[in-house]
């Protein structure tokens, strides 16, 4: 007698996680924190097994209402099948999508298209609300960017590509350069790159092109003295400081010493020496000052999918409270002739180009140094962005 397919009691184990899951999407922005909690109590799934759960679990948050529709139905079957096929085609899952979607034709590229084949209603799968936000976003190619994986970016943090290459290649890791920055590089595997030589000597960063593009896009001067308000774990203090030089330096502040501690290690192991730590307040003034606001995170929907369920209109309406509070408190830290960068991962309009407008209105000391630009998450294929780079007269 043939044996079961694994992939059969796969399916029965997604829709256990899925079920866990399901009851927390709207109220957990911390959802990816759950799930991996959830996928390390299983000490029955091996690491392979986790990239497939993970696979479908985003697969089907980035779906969520057509695979609700499928879930309520008295087949749910139907509902992993759909999942599997929706499903990015990697080593992890390829057994398992073969199983429940034999006889499916290739996933088309737009989800118009996919849809179809589904028959479900495609603007289902962003919140309506979200339209007078960014109408783009509803549109052809950015809808479908947003409803693919996210690619794994890569920062090289090094003049030299050499070693990265060729351990990369030792691993069996191809990678393809970004054709608009040439210091980044798309890795086309299930790569944990936290476990090469490359990561531990600092010569990788992992971080999205579109964060990437938006400081190399204003090539700061080299030689300034910048102050990071927002940084955070230090994804981009660390691009700066490449960017300015070992004459310029950074100032890198952020409310959370958690996240700061972390940029700490990051710089270290990347002998980056032109970073200062700023726990306390900032003060006195600086040739340029990047805000990298804290935002409702709505330009990163494909990488955390949830996020679309789980942020309200009223979110937004908040985070614009507080990014208008940014600007006000650290823009008098800007010299004479200074820049200032405003700069979120939202595509929200009243994140972006209305609290800039608010800003400029007040502050005629300010003006636009370039237009201002929003990067799409079809663009290039990256998460989406906002900056709006800013110079005191
Ligand atoms: C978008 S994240 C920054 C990401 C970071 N720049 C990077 O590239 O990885 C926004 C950051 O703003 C910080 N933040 C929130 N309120 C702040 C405040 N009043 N002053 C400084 N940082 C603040 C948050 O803790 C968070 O780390």
């Amino acid at each position: 007698m043939d044996r079961p397919s694994p992939a059969a009691s796969q399916g029965r184990s997604f829709l256990q996680l899925f079920s866990a899951l399901r009851p927390h999407v709207a109220t957990d922005r911390n959802l990816p924190s759950r799930l991996q909690q959830l996928l390390a109590r299983e000490k029955r799934f091996g690491s392979r097994d986790r990239r497939l759960y993970r696979e479908l679990l985003y697969t089907a948050l980035r779906h969520l209402p057509w695979i609700d529709a499928r879930l309520a139905t008295d087949t749910p079957d139907d509902a992993i099948r759909a999942t599997a096929w929706l499903a990015a085609d990697t080593a992890a899952t390829r057994a398992f999508r073969a199983h429940w979607t034999a006889g499916w034709p290739e996933v088309p590229a737009t989800v118009a298209e996919r849809a179809r084949h589904l028959s479900a209603d495609p603007a289902a799968l962003l919140p309506a609300w979200f339209a007078e936000h960014c109408p783009a976003a509803f549109q052809s190619p950015a809808f479908d960017a947003l409803h693919t994986r996210a690619p794994l970016w890569i920062r090289l943090q090094t003049d030299d590509a050499t070693p990265v290459l060729a351990e990369f290649e030792a691993r069996g890791w191809s990678v393809q350069p970004a054709p608009v920055l040439s210091t980044a590089l798309e890795v086309l595997a299930e790569a944990d790159l936290t476990t090469t030589d490359a990561y531990a000597r600092g010569l990788i960063e992992i971080q999205d092109l579109g964060s990437q593009l938006l400081l190399a896009r204003l090539s700061p001067a080299p030689a300034g003295h910048w102050l990071d308000a927002c940084a955070g774990a230090g994804g981009k203090t660390l691009q700066l400081a490449r960017l300015l030089g070992t004459s310029g330096k950074v100032d890198a502040h952020d409310i959370r010493a958690s996240a700061l501690d972390e940029l700490g290690t990051r710089a270290a192991r990347a002998r980056i020496a032109n970073i200062r730590i700023l726990s306390a307040a900032p003060s006195g003034t600086y040739d340029g000052v990047l805000i990298d606001a804290p935002c409702s995170g709505t330009g990163t929907w494909r990488r955390a999918p949830h996020l679309k369920w789980c942020t309200t209109p009223q979110t937004i309406t908040n985070s614009a409270t507080v990014q208008r509070q940014l600007l006000e408190r650290y823009a008098p830290l800007v010299s004479a002739g200074g820049q200032l960068v405003y700069a979120t991962c939202s595509l929200s309009r009243q994140e972006n180009e209305d609290v800039i407008t608010a800003f400029l209105a007040a502050h005629p000391e300010f003006t636009a140094a370039a237009p201002a630009s929003m990067l799409l998450p079809s663009d290039y294929n990256t998460d989406g962005y906002f900056v709006a780079p800013l110079r005191r007269v």
